[in-house]
């Protein structure tokens, strides 16, 4: 039998990563998903063939897999209510929410259990996801090999042995998704102040990130050397890049990315006191 996988939670993020893993040919009847919200549920279960119920402990007894999905300030009353199912059917745990350290996951689940932290991001939806995971010691090689797989099916798998390491992941990836579609507004916004139709703007903004992402990921060349080979000397590049040096891009890219980071910690100490 396939393995069967339950995602707590079926919003946003849960729904990014079911539609990539059975676009990616994970059978849709080894997945289930659970909310509170029967339309909701019925919305994305009509929608991606998965099975779904509004009970959390009867879908966790019979997983495999336990991919913990709802926000992370519901997550303590979550797995309270999931700790005796998942106390006898023993799933590996992969929890996706920002923030909330292992042990505290753990804790709230009775103890004892294989958990990976995972932080995706919602790319994973077209298969071209990003996901920083981290294993507790409890976690064997084969489901390390499992959750490697899963996430895999929609996108980029990078390991981390520091689990503090995922607050920069969620700054860099998890987040990081938003970072673009604002320069995507911004850039269309500015495309259309100079003339230019804002669906045509949209459009070529998106593909020029679609093209420069491919190539800087193809390429042996670093960015900065990819950059510099888009900038004629007294051309309009070098221009361009002087504005947003002068503006300065990098620094506020660092500031957004330390804040980001630096939330995930607090939100990590305001819901671990709850312990
Ligand atoms: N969105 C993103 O880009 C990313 C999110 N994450 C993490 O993923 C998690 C989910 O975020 P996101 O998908 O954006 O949030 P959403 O609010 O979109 O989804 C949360 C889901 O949990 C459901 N839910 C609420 N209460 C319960 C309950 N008691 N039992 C079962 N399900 C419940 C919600 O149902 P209802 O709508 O009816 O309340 C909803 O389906 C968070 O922990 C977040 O940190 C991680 C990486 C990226
Ligand atoms: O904004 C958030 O808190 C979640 C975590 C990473 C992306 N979205």
């Amino acid at each position: 039998m396939d393995t069967q996988i339950t995602f707590i939670g079926a919003g946003n993020m849960a729904s990014a990563i079911i539609g990539g893993l059975t676009q990616s040919g994970t059978a849709a009847d080894s997945i289930t998903a659970t909310a509170p919200d029967r339309d909701q549920l019925a919305d994305i279960g009509a929608r991606l063939g998965i099975r779904t119920t509004a009970d959390n402990a009867a879908a966790a007894a019979t997983a495999d897999v336990l991919v913990l999905a709802v926000k992370p300030q519901l997550m303590r009353e979550v797995c309270q209510g999931l700790a005796e199912s998942v106390q006898q059917a023993r799933p590996l745990i992969i929890s996706i929410a920002a923030g909330l350290d292992a042990t505290t996951i753990d804790g709230w689940l009775g103890g004892g259990n294989a958990l990976v932290r995972c932080m995706p991001n919602t790319p994973s939806l077209v298969g071209q996801g990003a996901s920083g995971l981290y294993a507790n010691d409890r976690v064997s090689n084969a489901q390390r090999d499992t959750a490697t797989r899963l996430m895999q099916a929609v996108g980029l798998v990078e390991w981390v042995d520091d689990e503090s390491l995922l607050d920069a992941v969620t700054a860099v990836s998890g987040s990081a998704p938003a970072y673009f579609f604002l320069m995507f507004e911004a850039m269309e916004d500015a495309g259309v102040r100079l003339g230019l139709p804002a669906d045509t703007a949209r459009r070529l903004a998106i593909q020029t990130a679609l093209g420069a992402a491919t190539m800087a990921g193809q390429s042996e060349h670093d960015p900065a050397t990819l950059k510099q080979n888009v900038m004629s000397p007294g051309g309009t590049t070098e221009r361009a890049i002087a504005t947003l040096e002068d503006a300065n891009l990098r620094r506020a890219m660092d500031d957004a990315i330390q804040a980001c980071a630096e939330r995930a910690r607090q939100m990590a100490a305001e819901l671990s006191g709850e312990r």
